[in-house]
């Protein structure tokens, strides 16, 4: 049987030392630099993540429902999970704002630290340029820079102040995504460049995806439906990094829109593995993770889970890339987690659904994991679906010549 992560594979050097220094950065700022938070920033996160749906008010109604016994309670966004569940902080408050973040990267005055067992994944600061921010995650802000001359993302995390536990939750996301990223190679996987940890910051370069996420994408659409071929096409993308990551024998388990990015080749690269783990057995993980629009019941409810609860995820996601739209958008994420554990609600399959694809769809976020298809079976029937679009398109192409021949005068 496998192992769970081990999280000890990154120094981050004297922790009291990198205490001392954020203190000292802190002051720093206190005297002249602003502290704003970043919680009125503008959130890419269309979906709402599950901390965000506790936070917002918006969803405070929904506390019945919490309550009810199908779901199980929130705990407190910051508290930590038990067990060999991973800790997800929830949505982070920001004391620095972007310039002070980056520049508490940038800062050569504080030291970086290495990344112990990745040490040719340490990032060179010196070949790193920052531009600006222009997305803010649940956990991260992201920058667009170069490295070496490449486009890329920047992700920072800033090392929650005066709170050793939040700290810590922050830190082992950090680690649990690098150790997957350095791991992950496949052309739909997002590519690692490297990563460094400064003492007011944790810091992850990636390959840069200029089209943005997926949810943007329809978003820009206006929801309206993506042409089939692409949706095919970019469904694909996704069922063979996934099929490559439950290879590994890892559960992404945050399998979402907002976290499928659309490079300049289009192909789609997965993207936020800071949830990510090795399946183990699985008593006692706690779903303070993804998003409930896209959550697997058995996630929300607390229950023991495997690697079909990235299957039920894809489900929703080729609903989406079908239909253009956001998941469950009458309701909020909490209703819609109410909805899916208690009355089995789930998207509808528009009537004109080419059926291979209503059939992957409804298997994919079957109630049973045990039914739900593997990602391997996925790829192949959507490969089946695919060439019955190009067929179908061809024949309709014949038939268009033929009854609108070209003259020759
Ligand atoms: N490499 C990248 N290229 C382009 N855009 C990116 C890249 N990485 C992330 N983004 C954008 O930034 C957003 C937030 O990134 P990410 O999901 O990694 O942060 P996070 O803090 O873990 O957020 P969450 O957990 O809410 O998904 C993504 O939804 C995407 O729009």
């Amino acid at each position: 049987m496998l192992e769970g992560p081990k999280f000890d594979m990154l120094a981050v050097g004297n922790h009291h030392n990198y205490d001392a220094f954020t203190q000292d950065f802190y002051q720093k700022l206190g005297e002249d630099g602003t502290n704003m938070s970043m919680d009125s920033m503008q959130t890419s996160n269309a979906g709402g993540s599950v901390s965000m749906s506790v936070d917002n008010s918006s969803v405070g109604s929904s506390d019945a429902l919490i309550g009810h016994p199908g779901l199980k309670p929130m705990r407190h966004p910051y508290s930590l999970s038990v067990g060999q569940s991973v800790f997800r902080p929830g949505r982070v408050t920001h004391a620095l704002n972007d310039d002070a973040l980056a520049q508490a990267l940038m800062d050569s005055s504080y030291p970086t630290g290495g990344l112990a067992n990745y040490e040719e994944w340490t990032i060179d600061l010196r070949k790193l340029h920052m531009g600006p921010a222009f997305a803010q995650g649940a956990f991260g802000k992201l920058y667009r820079g170069t490295y070496n001359g490449e486009d890329v993302a920047i992700k920072l995390l800033e090392r929650p102040e005066n709170s050793p536990e939040k700290a810590q939750a922050l830190e082992q996301q950090f680690q649990q995504e690098v150790s997957m990223l350095s791991f992950l190679k496949h052309p739909n996987i997002v590519r690692f460049i490297g990563a460094c940890i400064k003492p007011m910051v944790w810091c992850i370069v990636t390959e840069y995806a200029k089209g943005g996420s997926v949810r943007q994408f329809l978003t820009k659409r206006q929801n309206r439906a993506v042409p089939l071929k692409l949706a095919v096409k970019q469904a694909l993308d996704v069922a063979r990094g996934m099929a490559y990551v439950h290879e590994r024998n890892f559960i992404h388990r945050d399998l979402k829109s907002d976290n499928l990015l659309i490079s300049a080749d289009r192909s789609i690269k997965i993207a936020d593995f800071g949830v990510a783990r090795i399946e183990v057995q699985t008593e006692g993980m706690t779903p303070e993770t993804g998003t409930y629009r896209w959550m697997a019941p058995e996630m929300i409810q607390h229950r023991p889970y495997t690697q079909k609860v990235d299957v039920y995820s894809f489900g929703i996601v080729l609903w989406e890339l079908i239909t253009g739209q956001l998941p469950f958008q009458n309701m909020t994420a909490v209703q819609a987690a109410f909805a899916v554990v208690n009355r089995g609600v789930r998207p509808t399959v528009p009537a004109d659904c080419l059926p291979v694809l209503g059939e992957i769809m409804t298997r994919c976020w079957d109630a049973n994991p045990e039914v739900r298809p593997c990602f391997a079976e996925v790829v192949n029937l959507l490969e089946a679906a695919e060439t019955e679009i190009m067929t179908t398109a061809r024949k309709a192409r014949f038939r268009c010549c033929m009854t609108q021949p070209m003259t020759i005068d």
